[in-house]
């Protein structure tokens, strides 16, 4: 028996008036695997994760979560994802703790469950030792790691993450890029949105995003073949953005 995937996303379209920002996209994430969603500037990532989120939504297609239909039961299929969008959403004069416990409480959480799930977040990234800190005072790196501890406080099934590298400097971005990784290894599903190729290891699942369109689902090695996983994503999807196309 084939046990139901993390996330499973069938034939959905969406457009912005006459843009048609995905056009019939589909794949599956396994649980337990790290899953990039891998695609230049434009290619419709942001898009995907605002209807995996709900911030927007399609009538166009289907989106499943553990098994849960996000459009028919979105309680269910909501609280089994945990998200670090792309811009980050941190207060900046409160603590890293106090930051935690607003976040737990969203989830309806306090006193001591919260304290212990957020001890357990916090552990998972290497940042218990930062709690007492304020946000300010921590490295874009580090705060990184905190929104992703965040996003692990309901101990969702599926995290999702929009580019979350943007702007840190190649040590934290290896960083994180590990940690994430460990946190799938550890059976965690993750889908991660990036346009950089470097940050994907050859066993780690590909969903080849462009202009709106999914043109393959395969591991990075298996793309990759006898060459680099750069020069097959540069032939797939012609090397230019679509911003610049
Ligand atoms: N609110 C909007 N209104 C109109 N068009 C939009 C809107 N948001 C995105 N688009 C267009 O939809 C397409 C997909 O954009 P999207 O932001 O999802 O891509 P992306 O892969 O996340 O790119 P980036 O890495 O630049 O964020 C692009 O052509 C973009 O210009």
């Amino acid at each position: 028996m084939t046990r139901t995937p993390a996330l499973r996303v069938s034939n959905v379209s969406l457009s912005y008036g006459a843009r048609r920002a995905l056009d019939d996209v589909s794949f599956a994430l396994e649980r337990g695997r790290f899953c990039a969603l891998l695609g230049p500037n434009g290619a419709g990532k942001s898009t995907l994760f605002s209807l995996l989120t709900r911030l927007l939504v399609t009538r166009e297609g289907r989106i499943e979560v553990a098994g849960f239909d996000l459009a028919r039961d979105p309680r269910a299929a909501l609280a089994r994802i945990g998200v670090v969008f792309q811009q980050p959403t941190l207060d900046l004069d409160t603590t890293v703790m106090r930051n935690m416990r607003y976040f737990a409480a969203l989830h309806g959480m306090a006193g001591r469950e919260a304290t212990a799930r957020i001890d357990a977040a916090l552990e998972r990234l290497n940042m218990r030792e930062r709690a007492g800190e304020k946000v300010r005072a921590l490295n874009g790196g580090h705060r990184r790691r905190m929104e992703i501890a965040r996003a692990l406080i309901h101990a969702p099934e599926v995290l999702l993450l929009d580019e979350p590298t943007v702007g840190l400097d190649t040590a934290a971005r290896r960083s994180i890029t590990a940690h994430v990784h460990d946190l799938a290894a550890e059976g965690l599903s993750v889908l991660w949105a990036t346009h950089l190729v470097d940050e994907i290891e050859p066993s780690d699942e590909v969903v080849v995003l462009h202009r709106g369109r999914v043109l393959r689902q395969a591991t990075a090695a298996e793309i990759a073949g006898e060459g680099d996983l750069i020069d097959a994503f540069i032939e797939m999807t012609g090397g230019n953005d679509e911003a610049a196309a």
